[in-house]
């Protein structure tokens, strides 16, 4: 532009050019250089503060963990994601942005002021241009700064709500077309949408617009055309003083302003807010645990392991956190080194929860636990869990490899490929395993970490990449089972575990599977006390050193198989009436094995399951069970 007014010279265009060239290379260089430094700083910052959560938040037992104050606290969204740059990250780029906005704003006012100071109605010019940010900030509900709460009573629309869900949602698929009610529901929702008339559904934001009065809405837009009308005034009254190129700049120069303006009101979170989430990301180390650690060791070294570790319970009582109900009420018992014991008792009758506090991962809420006579919470926690092997009712497999899920057994030692092997054909998982085409490798749910975005159709390319990527693998219940029994296995032949609770980990798995299992984990005992929970009375019932029934968190009666069958209590009850099922199950077998002769096959394996369990009750610990 300032060449307008001169002639332009061969030189000064080349000079013009060769400045701007080097204006883009550095210009381009020094971008790069800092968008590369920025991600290396991004992903220092984002591993770091990771690294420390994952500290913190792996230091937690679980009562501090179940508690709503704690997780609000600790386990935000933001700071969980993995892909995600993380809360410190977010707070870093805040700060950021307030400063470059703080700084432009200064600037911006700089050269404002200095262009209108010699004007008449500079001054009020400025003031003006500051304030209009203000007004409409002021007018408009930012959903972001504010806390809010939306919430809909009309039927009508919770009804279209909920038909929604019904049929967005695979879980309820198979029922709406087996049931054949999609017409139905199809039919519900044009009624309730017919019923919901025009009622706005909008998000709270756009309802809040909405509502804004006219009055201030010219306001505002007088304000943000302030520019020219002040260019008009002054070109009126003195027309001399004002180029037309300065309302150009005024224009501009007034816009920039309002934009820093809102965005230091708006854009990100204020700087106590920044503070907060800083505060926020070391919130984690701050809590305290629930459960306080002992000081003594637990006598676990490999190899110097002779005994189990005698347990008792002294008037032991336990509420779940937040619970009202006593899950465990006055319980006192004791099982000795290397003794084995069986917990029965009806649903919800505390024998889990029991077994909860034997490895703190719970602490009584009254009464006291004793290991080797001494307070259970006396030992450090740690030595506790590492001597104890805790295998209960449902293991979800972790996301990783089928092997590491066995190895992750003993977390503290080199385990080679032949311990995992011999810990899975120990816990029943090696057949299954080794069907899969990746065997030990396969990992049941892999981590997708696929960022894939394409216009319309997806390209042929990317299918084939799709294809190529590992799919999810789906196991039985069962195999799922056999697999955390793997680990159990695994963790027994380390050497360090002193007790072996065993919490129905069989509920999925065929008799013979049941039966093989229970024997090889008995076959793995060499002196450990060894705790069994079981619905179904057999080997582990009769031979038992003694015998535990629950009801309703009471301990209500302890002994032998044979004490407790003399004393016709609770025990008896349970007892005789699975054997009267086993017993009537048979009669009616036998009988439609006389009647229906066309499905003798399928009968006939009945029968021998059921002649397999009933083998359990009626044979002595060393019998082998027939084969079916
Ligand atoms: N996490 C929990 N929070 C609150 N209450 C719980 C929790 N887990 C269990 N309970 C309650 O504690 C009581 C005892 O449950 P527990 O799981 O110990 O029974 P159980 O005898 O092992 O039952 P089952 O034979 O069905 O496994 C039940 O009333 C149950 O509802």
């Amino acid at each position: 532009m300032r060449l307008m007014g001169h002639q332009i010279s061969g030189f000064s265009i080349l000079y013009a050019v060769s400045r701007q060239i080097s204006l883009t290379v550095f210009s381009v260089v020094v971008s790069s250089w800092v968008e590369r430094y920025e991600s290396v700083l991004r992903n220092r910052i984002k591993f770091h503060f990771m690294e420390s959560g994952i500290e913190h938040l792996l230091r937690l037992d679980l009562p501090t963990l179940q508690d709503p104050e704690v997780r609000s606290k600790i386990l935000s969204p933001n700071s969980l994601a993995f892909d995600n740059p993380g809360d410190a990250w977010f707070a870093l780029e805040g700060l950021k942005a307030k400063a470059t906005s703080i700084l432009d704003l200064i600037t911006q006012c700089t050269f404002l002021i200095g262009t209108v100071r010699n004007q008449r109605l500079g001054p009020i010019f400025v003031a003006m241009c500051v304030a209009q940010p203000f007004l409409t900030d002021l007018t408009e509900i930012d959903l972001w700064r504010s806390s809010y709460f939306q919430h809909s009573q009309n039927e009508y629309f919770l009804r279209m709500k909920a038909l929604y869900g019904l049929i967005s949602k695979p879980q309820f698929r198979r029922d709406i077309l087996s049931d054949d009610v999609g017409h139905f529901i199809k039919r519900e929702f044009r009624q309730a949408r017919f019923n919901l008339g025009d009622t706005s559904t909008d998000h709270l934001g756009l309802q809040w617009k909405a509502q804004k009065s006219v009055i201030l809405r010219l306001a505002c837009a007088f304000l943000a055309e302030l520019p020219m009308f002040f260019f008009c005034i002054q070109s009126f009254f003195s027309p001399k003083n004002l180029a037309a190129s300065s309302m150009t700049i005024l224009q501009q120069t007034a816009m920039s302003i309002q934009w820093s303006i809102r965005s230091i009101l708006k854009d990100s979170s204020s700087i106590s807010e920044v503070a907060t989430s800083f505060k926020d990301l070391y919130a984690a180390s701050e809590v305290e645990n629930k459960l306080k650690d002992g000081y003594l060791p637990c006598p676990i070294d490999k190899g110097k392991v002779e005994f189990g570790a005698e347990i008792e319970f002294c008037h032991v009582s336990f509420t779940y956190p937040g619970s009202m109900q006593k899950a465990i009420n006055d319980v006192s018992f004791r099982v000795g080194a290397g003794q084995m014991a069986v917990i029965v008792g009806v649903n919800g009758s505390g024998k889990s929860s029991m077994i909860k506090l034997f490895n703190r991962l719970y602490d009584p809420t009254d009464g006291k636990i004793l290991v080797d006579g001494l307070p259970l919470q006396s030992y450090k926690i740690s030595d506790i869990r590492r001597s104890m092997a805790i295998l209960c009712q449902e293991h979800p497999p972790y996301p990783v490899s089928l092997r590491d899920n066995i190895a992750f057994g003993l977390p503290d030692e080199e385990v080679t490929d032949e311990d995992v092997e011999l810990a899975a054909r120990q816990g029943g998982a090696s057949d299954f395993i080794l069907k899969l085409q990746k065997g030990f490798k396969t990992t049941l749910d892999p981590v997708d970490a696929t960022n894939c975005h394409y216009h319309s159709k997806m390209p042929a390319a990317f299918k084939e990449l799709m294809e190529k990527k590992e799919k999810p693998t789906a196991i039985s219940g069962g195999e799922s089972q056999r697999l955390a029994a793997s680990r159990t296995f695994l963790r027994l032949g380390g050497g360090n575990i002193r007790l072996l609770a065993v919490d129905e980990p069989t509920s999925a798995l065929d008799p013979q599977a049941e039966y093989e299992l229970l024997q090889r984990l008995r076959e793995q005992r060499e002196g450990k006390t060894v705790i069994f929970i079981t619905h179904r009375f057999g080997n582990l019932t009769k031979y038992a050193d003694t015998i535990l029934c629950m009801k309703a968190g009471h301990l209500v009666e302890q002994g032998t198989h044979s004490e407790l069958m003399a004393k016709q209590g609770e025990y008896y009850r349970l007892h005789e009436i699975q054997a009267q099922a086993f017993a009537k199950d048979l009669e009616i077998d036998a009988d439609e094995f006389h009647i229906r002769g066309d499905s003798l096959d399928m009968v006939k394996q009945i029968q021998e399951m059921k002649l397999l369990q009933a083998a359990q009750i009626l044979l002595p610990t060393d019998s082998k069970v027939p084969d079916p």
